[in-house]
């Protein structure tokens, strides 16, 4: 970018992802604004929300003039409500798929070859050797193909997996099936392990219920990095506890997940704490793509990921 750009102001919620941002070029004016205080301004060109709490703290936004709000997450749910007319926010879709995806492999093996139980095993200093399940030569099942899930479709491709996915649209894409919804009972009933990558809200809210852990073979494996409503949470209790499948969840309903909730001592269920993004990975991009919206700002060009428009 040249100097002489249309000057700009942008806030971010943190010093670090200000330093992350350095060096600007000439004529961006940049303020930290964490949103929980009032606006330092009345007009803020671009404010970049805080990760995952976003929807506490739009209502700030309320008097403030900008062109865009930037969310660091790939969801938004919520967002849509809650954003005051005028606004126009961008999501973080570009960020979060390698890590989310390099989580959604993590927690596959660390569950298909029984990690946590070794993990279990090693203060007490037992030696317990056991065969366990592979990844190699399983069906993998992805509920939802969009950038999560092709990232997942990528790096599983080395494993010697077949993988099938469902989404909204049938179609084949880099070299995966990619069948329609109503083709997942049949999908369930074949696959050793089914991921779910897809978005919340309405369309998706359980369905991986009852039925469709019904139709899973026993000793399957269900990974969830999409979000947690897309499970039944309540049949799936049902289901792990009767010892017919496993999980492992990167992603609960409720979450945060309550300190006496059953699946935190379900034997066969494996829990992280909705870290899918968040990896070291994270500032560095959420700054390349703020420093790409700039620059498009400046260029008097339309911003990237624009997922919700109110103007
Ligand atoms: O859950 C994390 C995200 O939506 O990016």
């Amino acid at each position: 970018m040249t100097s002489g750009i249309r000057p700009l102001s942008v806030s971010v919620p943190s010093d670090e992802l200000a330093g992350d941002l350095q060096p600007l070029p000439e004529g961006v004016e940049l303020m930290v604004w964490s949103m929980t205080e009032p606006a330092p301004r009345d007009r803020i060109d671009l404010v970049v929300a805080p990760y995952m709490s976003m929807h506490h703290v739009l209502s700030a936004l309320n008097g403030v003039t900008t062109e865009l709000v930037q969310g660091q997450s790939i969801g938004y749910e919520g967002v849509e409500d809650l954003l005051p007319d005028g606004y126009v926010f961008a999501n973080a879709s570009s960020v979060h798929e390698t890590s989310t995806a390099e989580l959604a492999l993590a927690l596959t093996l660390a569950a298909q070859r029984h990690i946590p139980e070794f993990v279990r095993a090693q203060p007490e200093g037992r030696w317990a050797p056991e065969t366990t399940a592979s990844l190699a030569d399983r069906r993998v099942l992805l509920l939802g193909y969009g950038g999560v899930g092709k990232a997942i479709a990528a790096r599983l491709a080395p494993f010697e997996v077949e993988i099938v996915a469902v989404a909204r649209t049938a179609r084949d894409e880099d070299g995966v099936r990619v069948h329609a919804m109503d083709q997942l009972p049949e999908l369930l009933a074949t696959a050793d392990i089914l991921i779910a990558s897809l978005p919340g809200g309405d369309a998706t809210r359980h369905l991986v219920d009852d039925a469709a852990l019904s139709a899973l073979p026993v000793g399957a494996l269900v990974v969830n990095v999409g979000r947690g409503p897309l499970i039944d949470t309540e049949a799936l209790v049902a289901h792990v506890g009767r010892g017919r499948i496993r999980a492992a969840l990167d992603v609960t309903d409720p979450e945060p997940l309550p300190q006496d909730h059953p699946l935190w001592t379900l034997p066969g269920v494996l829990i992280a704490p909705h870290v899918g993004g968040a990896s070291s990975a994270m500032r560095p991009r959420i700054a390349r793509l703020v420093k790409r919206q700039i620059e498009r700002m400046a260029a008097g060009e339309e911003p990237l990921n624009v997922v919700i428009d109110k103007r």
